[in-house]
């Protein structure tokens, strides 16, 4: 059994979305502000559809949270979906076979690309709303409310993780220094790029694909920085920090491909132009007083965490549910039909780059509480401090510095 695990439940136009997350020590500082500030961040992005206009997601702490610290035990928390007032009959949990409403929103002409059709066949439903309900991305709300309690405790220890777009229908963001607070430059733009010249060709993209009754995908970036050396393993499959990430990552509806460092530009490459020189470093304790170079492996090695940023990219494909729709059958009558076009998003990638910092926040608390324990954030920090100083001496602080060397930031250099 995994040290950290979560759970969630509750349909998109249901009441409301809840999650519970099991193994966070006692003693961690948390507000619902914490929360809410990761909630507010995840509806945010141009491109978005009506649907976000109606939410304002806020979390209820059901259990686990007193006087503002956690308590060891599960955190229960609740966001409720505003839409619901709208949908009560509909997502009624008795019956009502008769009700004209329910059968009007019946969903039968099924979206190539969603869930829809492989879900009927396979759960035996007439409706696939039956489907949608719950392979709506309206599930990711409860994941960055889980990833928000997992940053706090990794923020405690100095961890920071943040995202940016990088490339969205076919327009690509031109190589940048990442400042030094990405979130803060990330999230003040629309479309949370940081090249001015590539939202604006953006933003136009995004239009037309509305105009057009189109979507659009793209492809984002989560950086985490601090992370101590050697979280993950080497020895075991289901150990390997990178195979855990991409599992998580490719976990978020619509995610298509996950990159790790140069990821498939790293197979194009020769070896003296894809492996990170070593130096040491006097000073970096969480990565044993040695750096990387270059970060081109995106800070993981062996499965391990090597004390550079961790640098992830994620691919989403563009939006299922097409206005201008899409060729498909209406399972009710087994007749060809145009897909169902309701309510839609033209684009969520702004959205995917704060789901997929929770997914690496969940990741990476996960791979910290397993490797240092503690029923308490003191007796964490307690071990983590014991292992720094482990490490730390391995490698002397007074060891002389590689003279010169570039910063290891950017994995294409
Ligand atoms: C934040 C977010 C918002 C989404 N919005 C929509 C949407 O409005 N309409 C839609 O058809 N799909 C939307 N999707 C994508 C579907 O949820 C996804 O394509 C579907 O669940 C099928 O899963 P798959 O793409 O992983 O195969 C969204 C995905 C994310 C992550
Ligand atoms: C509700 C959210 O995203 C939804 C994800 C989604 C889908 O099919 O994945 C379809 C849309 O739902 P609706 O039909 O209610 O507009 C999106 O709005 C959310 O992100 O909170």
């Amino acid at each position: 059994m995994s040290a950290l695990r979560f759970t969630t439940a509750g349909e998109s136009h249901g009441p409301a979305l809840v999650a519970v997350l099991e193994g966070m020590p006692a003693g961690l500082p948390l507000l619902a502000e914490h929360v809410d500030a990761d909630l507010a961040r995840r509806q945010q992005g141009y491109g978005r559809g009506r649907r976000m206009q109606i939410e304002t997601d806020r979390v209820e702490f059901l259990g686990g949270v007193r006087a503002g610290e956690t308590l060891g035990g599960p955190i229960s928390m609740l966001v409720r979906n505003a839409d619901w007032k709208n949908w009560v009959d509909v997502m009624d949990p008795a019956p009502r076979e008769s009700d004209p409403d329910l059968r009007r929103r019946a969903l039968t002409r099924v979206r190539p690309g969603h869930a829809d059709l492989t879900g009927v066949l396979k759960y035996e439903r007439a409706d696939a709303r039956d489907i949608l309900e719950r392979a709506s991305a309206r599930e990711t709300t409860m994941r960055v409310a889980v990833g928000a309690v997992c940053r706090r405790l990794l923020a405690e220890l100095g961890v920071r993780i943040g995202s940016h777009v990088v490339h969205l229908g076919g327009i690509d963001c031109e190589p940048f220094e990442l400042p030094a607070d990405l979130n803060a430059a990330s999230d003040a733009s629309p479309v949370r790029v940081l090249d001015s010249a590539a939202e604006q060709a953006m933003i136009a993209r995004i239009d037309e694909a509305k105009r057009a009754g189109n979507t659009l995908g793209g492809i984002v970036e989560v950086v985490a920085t601090g992370l101590p050396v050697g979280l993950g393993s080497h020895v075991s499959w289901d150990r390997k920090l990178d195979g855990r990430l991409g599992q998580a990552m490719l976990s978020i509806p619509a995610v298509k491909g996950v990159e790790i460092g140069l990821g498939f530009e790293a197979a194009r490459r020769s070896g003296a132009d894809v492996h990170d020189e070593i130096a040491l470093a006097p000073g970096r304790e969480r990565a044993g007083n040695v750096r990387r170079l270059t970060n081109r492996a995106g800070g993981l090695e062996g499965g391990m965490t090597n004390g550079e940023p961790l640098l992830v990219r994620v691919a989403m494909k563009p939006i299922a549910t097409l206005m201008r729709p899409l060729q498909t059958i209406d399972v009710k009558s087994a007749a060809p039909a145009a897909a169902a076009a309701e309510r839609s998003d033209v684009t969520a990638v702004p959205a995917m780059g704060v789901i997929a910092e929770a997914m690496a926040a969940f990741v990476l608390a996960q791979a910290v509480l397993e490797k240092f324990g503690g029923d308490s954030l003191a007796e964490l920090t307690r071990n983590v401090d014991g292992y720094l100083a482990q490490v730390r001496a391995r490698l002397p602080e007074d060891a002389p510095d590689a003279a010169g060397a570039p910063a290891a930031s950017d994995p294409g250099a």
